[in-house]
């Protein structure tokens, strides 16, 4: 356990959250993913893990609509979709961090949290252009509430900062808070430690079992670090070449023969 991180338990009664059905994905001849099933249980942290190219990032795009698998299904919350388009899949509630960041550098994090709340400004545009009457007032709200993101995330020193000016493992954080922005049910975490070092790594653990536990986020995430992955996860789902060779709780995974085999193997070698 990472020093500072918050423990984590695991509740093996939870209903299924979001379900993942025999999704095949195909790009022309290359089979990204086949036939790969899981669920997600509501208030667990997920991970996925897997060498490089195993399709663990298409495997989120596929749940957040960036993909379209040509089979398959994803359940959430009880409704079946065969094709959801990001927006769509942003309105129910699954938000998404990016393993190369997606945050608007020139832009201060506070703007840049304010980006997260686009879905929910409901005032036409053109009255939030001019910033007047309910504009304002709407306005106002979506500002209050990116202050207690900023301050739940520990960032408010650079609130006014321009991210690009901000060291990496911050930037990490303000791409975390714009995706709690969106006040999502389900968070999609693509390498939320990569590239980070020790102190780093402990911070963003403690910050996703906080969402996880405080603000009750389901989270999956991609995660490399074994250590963190043992640490933090509920269940994880182990794919290589696009199928699934593993699913179960960390220790399970561990022991798993195919797995050590084909990735843990390889870990400790390295
Ligand atoms: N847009 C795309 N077009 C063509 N092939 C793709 C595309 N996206 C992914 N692939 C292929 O699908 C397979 C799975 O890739 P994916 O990026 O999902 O793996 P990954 O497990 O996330 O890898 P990494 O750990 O390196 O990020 C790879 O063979 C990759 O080359």
């Amino acid at each position: 356990m990472p020093a500072g991180a918050a423990s984590k338990s695991t509740n093996a009664n939870a209903k299924s959250l979001l379900d993942v059905r025999n999704i095949t994905l195909r790009f022309g001849g290359v089979k990204a993913l086949t036939d790969i099933s899981f669920d997600v249980r509501a208030h667990e942290v997920r991970a996925i893990i897997g060498p490089n190219g195993a399709g663990k990032s298409s495997m989120l795009n596929c749940i957040n609509g960036v993909y379209q698998p040509q089979e398959g299904a994803i359940t959430f919350e009880g409704r079946t979709f065969r094709h959801m388009n990001s927006r769509q899949v942003a309105e129910m509630g699954i938000a998404r961090t990016f393993q190369n960041l997606a945050l608007f550098k020139g832009m201060s994090v506070l703007d840049n949290l304010m980006t997260g709340r686009n879905l929910k400004m409901t005032v036409n545009p053109l009255l939030q252009a001019v910033r007047w009457g309910p504009a304002a007032r709407e306005e106002l709200a979506h500002r209050e509430r990116v202050e207690e993101i900023i301050d739940f995330l520990d960032i408010q020193p650079y609130r006014k900062t321009a991210v690009g000016k901000l060291p990496y493992g911050l930037q990490k954080r303000v791409d975390l808070g714009r995706a709690l922005a969106m006040e999502p049910k389900v968070l999609l975490l693509d390498e939320p430690m990569a590239g980070m070092n020790v102190e780093e790594k402990q911070d963003m653990c403690r910050f996703i079992l906080e969402v996880n536990q405080e603000l009750g986020v389901t989270v999956v995430l991609i995660e490399h670090d074994m250590g963190v992955v043992m640490d933090i996860s509920d269940r994880v789902v182990v794919l290589d070449y696009g199928k699934k060779i593993g699913d179960g709780t960390p220790n399970e995974v561990m022991a798993n023969e195919d797995v050590i085999r084909a990735y843990l193997g390889a870990q400790q070698e390295a």
